[in-house]
């Protein structure tokens, strides 16, 4: 199968994939990815290490160009802009999240979070009120003045994921965001990222080695040989 139609039909998604390609010389990783994603749906991409989990976010998020095929971001084609229009297309739609925080160490997490809402122009009252508004839903209410070295790898992973939705981002792109957490801690904050961005109704797509974490997500996409295969998640069952 290689297309994976998103669940809303009748509307833009808010991401669209059609056709993508992506290779390196003759190596092909990604071949006829097609794909749409609809405002508050939650797909998790499952993979192989090496499969293209990382390119094809990579890609959706227009921080690397397919080697051939289509970007839509609301309806919008974005693969053919300049690499100046895709960063604000970036900076206004879509939030990342990565396995490693990459908060600023100097910055405490208010100001961490606040950072992207400064540089978009909004003024520092409003920013840190956003900023303190999410870090409280992230469960950080008591370490909003904290800097990165006194956080936790949890608290650090949160603080991201609230930097990440700063903007109200449409998409939501994470990157293995619990990748570095042990089982418990992994399983508290990626339901409270669920819990975001469910309630901000953003459409997400999550890469995961962890099966159990994809199956709280509404729908599962794996990358096999290349190509983009849906697979149904029954609450709790083990994937194929
Ligand atoms: N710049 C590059 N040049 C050549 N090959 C690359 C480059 N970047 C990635 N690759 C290759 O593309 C393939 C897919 O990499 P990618 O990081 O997307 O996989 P992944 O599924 O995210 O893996 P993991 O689960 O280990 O993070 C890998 O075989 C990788 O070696």
């Amino acid at each position: 199968m290689n297309e994976v139609r998103s669940s809303a039909p009748n509307e833009a998604p808010v991401l669209r994939l059609e056709g993508i390609k992506r290779a390196y010389g003759d190596l092909i990783i990604l071949e006829e990815a097609t794909l749409s994603i609809a405002a508050g749906e939650i797909v998790g991409l499952l993979g192989p290490s090496g499969s293209g989990k990382s390119s094809l976010l990579h890609i959706a998020g227009l921080l690397e160009a397919p080697t051939a095929g289509t970007v839509l971001i609301e309806g919008g084609e974005v693969s053919r802009l300049s690499s100046r229009e895709r960063t604000a297309v970036r900076r206004e739609k879509i939030g990342f999240v990565y396995q490693f925080h990459h908060l600023l160490p100097e910055f405490t997490a208010r100001q961490n979070v606040a950072f992207p809402l400064r540089i978009a122009g909004v003024s520092p009252k409003a920013a840190e009120a956003r900023a303190t508004d999410l870090l409280s839903q992230m469960g950080l209410d008591h370490r909003l003045d904290h800097q990165p070295a006194q956080l936790s790898g949890g608290e650090k992973q949160r603080a991201a994921i609230a930097r990440a939705l700063a903007n109200q981002p449409r998409l939501l792109l994470a990157d293995e965001p619990t990748g570095n957490l042990d089982v418990d801690t992994s399983g508290r904050v990626f339901a409270a990222l669920l819990t975001l961005v469910r309630q901000e109704g953003l459409a997400a797509m999550i890469a995961t080695h962890d099966r159990s974490l994809a199956a709280q997500m509404d729908r599962v996409i794996h990358i096999d040989d290349h190509r983009l295969v849906e697979t149904t998640v029954p609450d709790g069952a083990a994937l194929i």
